[in-house]
């Protein structure tokens, strides 16, 4: 499980607590109002921010101390985080080594990954000559082979149509299910909450509350929750 243990997180004026546990395999949607600390949250699991108190831990482990690199962690980015002089194979086996001296299991590794989003006849493209869908599969697939138990989705598909979106967020979630990872995925769409997050976690008012069953929470939403949705 992962575990947020009296975790208070500052930036600037800006303050966020969390108290609450996450249990493995579950994905959790995060969702509040621009500002409201979804990224802060992810940025702190993910080791790019430090807590100024409390301390996550995975399995039991206090994870506060390590490094980015040391975490269970993958990060899935808007941006997608694709390097442009790169193929698309190039691009997911950074997954496994920066210097991309990969072995031939570790070829293997990537065109299974690649084959598993669909882009097995892309692997020589470039990011450039992709699809905004594409390249959002191309990261889907780099966070696949780095087989981290738990995944951080902070809005990859917000630039993506309806139906683009639909599409990755059925593959995450067939991705989540067949690895068994915790999900947790930053939106400001109630309906991708709706859409694959058994829980949703309300980010509001300098605090993330405890994650609740989606559907219940949406059908009855709390003051909070029911003024962002409006
Ligand atoms: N480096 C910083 N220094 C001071 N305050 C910051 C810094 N980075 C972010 N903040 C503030 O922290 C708060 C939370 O920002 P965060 O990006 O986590 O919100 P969010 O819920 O992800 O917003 P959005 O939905 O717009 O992406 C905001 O009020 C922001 O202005």
């Amino acid at each position: 499980m992962l575990r947020f243990d009296k975790v208070t997180i500052r930036q600037g004026d800006f303050s966020l607590s969390a108290d609450f546990t996450v249990p493995a395999g579950r994905i959790v949607a995060l969702l509040g109002p621009s500002g409201a600390g979804k990224s802060t949250l992810i940025d702190t699991v993910a080791g790019f921010l430090a807590p100024d108190s409390g301390r996550i831990l995975w399995q039991g482990t206090d994870i506060t101390p390590l490094p980015p690199a040391a975490r269970p962690v993958s990060v899935l980015f808007q941006d997608n985080n694709l390097f442009p002089h790169l193929s698309v194979a190039q691009n997911v086996g950074l997954g496994l080594r920066p210097d991309l001296r990969l072995s031939a299991d570790q070829h293997a590794a990537v065109s299974a990954a690649l084959h598993r989003v669909g882009l097995q006849d892309l692997e020589r493209r470039k990011p450039a000559a992709l699809s905004g869908g594409q390249r959002s599969r191309v990261a889907l697939a780099r966070m696949l082979l780095r087989a981290r138990p738990v995944m951080l989705l902070d809005e990859p598909f917000a630039a993506l149509g309806p139906a683009l979106k639909a599409d990755m967020l059925r593959l995450v979630a067939e991705l989540a299910d067949e690895t068994g990872a915790t999900v947790l995925m930053v939106t400001h769409d109630p309906g991708d909450a709706r859409a694959i997050a058994q829980d949703t976690a309300l980010v509001d008012g300098g605090r993330v509350a405890p994650p609740r069953d989606t559907g219940t929470l949406l059908a009855d939403p709390p003051p909070a929750l029911r003024a962002y949705l409006g």
